[in-house]
């Protein structure tokens, strides 16, 4: 695997002298290509500062961002951002095949190539057939599959995603967990997604980061084992995923890696003996 982002010693400061606040203090990560991580923090902590630095949206204070291998200084060309709020992303007045095809206008692509391109990535997203209607037609979680296609209509080396499913039914938000996964194995996808929702960290993700409190930086950064093929009830009912849950959860309320990593287990083994208890229960009333 190669290394497609690098972020080194980041730190950000808003303001300066009395008014100086830190964000973001001395982080350092990488994420290897095809690689899904998630960064986990308490609310305020500085996580979306780190995702507009990582972005080249706003400049580091100190240190530097890399993308596959080149200096972000700048919005780069092969990197797209999905945010939350959909409604204020997407452009009310022009179509939905236009608005996945607007980012594609300020690159030399043919007119012919943007149609193709905004088509194949609105059926990636289950979306076929709707490209003539406008967003306002849509329901929340349809215009946030769009602003998932116009990403991946750009095919960008990396694929940002602030908080992307915090503004949906929680029944929406699994469908598009789901078709995060299923657009980062078919693609070979390299993404960061920002979430302060512990579950959806771990279930969606490669990797766990886990940020401190503000200024942020990082407590841990978890692998998860869990299989490649998911699925929202069996995948979260899983010991696994009961106890890498429990380990972020843990780690965000100040436990050490080492004690997180021992109380989730243990709190993992407790559940899978509740629930044997019950099932054995069940059977011996029945
Ligand atoms: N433009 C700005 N000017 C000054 N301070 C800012 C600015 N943007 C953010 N901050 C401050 O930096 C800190 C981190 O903000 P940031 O939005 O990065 O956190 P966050 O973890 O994404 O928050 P949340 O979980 O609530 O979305 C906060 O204390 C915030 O008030």
């Amino acid at each position: 695997m190669s290394t497609m982002l690098e972020v080194s010693g980041l730190s950000h400061t808003y303001g300066s002298g009395a008014k100086a606040h830190t964000a973001v203090n001395n982080l350092s990560f990488t994420v290897e290509a095809g690689q899904l991580a998630s960064i986990v923090g308490p609310s305020g902590c500085g996580k979306s500062t780190l995702l507009r630095c990582v972005a080249g949206l706003t400049p580091p204070t100190e240190g530097t961002v890399s993308l596959h291998g080149d200096r972000v200084s700048g919005v780069p060309d092969d990197l797209a951002v999905v945010f939350q709020d959909y409604s204020r992303s997407l452009f009310p007045w022009l179509s939905v095949q236009k608005n996945v095809e607007f980012p594609l206008r300020w690159r030399s692509i043919s007119k012919a190539e943007r149609r193709k391109r905004a088509a194949e990535a609105l059926e990636q997203v289950g979306l076929s057939g709707v490209g003539g209607k406008y967003p306002w037609q849509l329901s929340g979680g349809m215009q946030q599959r769009v602003s998932i296609a116009r990403a991946l209509a750009s095919r960008p080396a990396l694929l940002l995603m602030d908080e992307p499913f915090a503004s949906v039914d929680a029944q929406t938000r699994f469908e598009l967990e789901d078709l995060t996964r299923r657009v980062q194995r078919e693609q070979g996808s390299t993404i960061l997604v920002v979430t302060h929702d512990i579950d959806e960290s771990v279930y969606l993700s490669d990797r766990v980061l886990v940020l401190s409190k503000s200024p942020a930086s990082i407590v841990a950064d978890l692998p998860v084992g869990l299989p490649a093929e998911r699925d929202q009830i069996t995948t979260r009912e899983s010991a696994e995923f009961v106890t890498l849950r429990g380990e972020v959860a843990r780690l965000l309320h100040g436990g050490s890696p080492v004690e997180a990593a021992e109380a989730a287990s243990d709190a993992a083994e407790w559940e899978l003996a509740e629930h044997a208890s019950d099932v054995t229960e069940s059977r011996t009333r029945s």
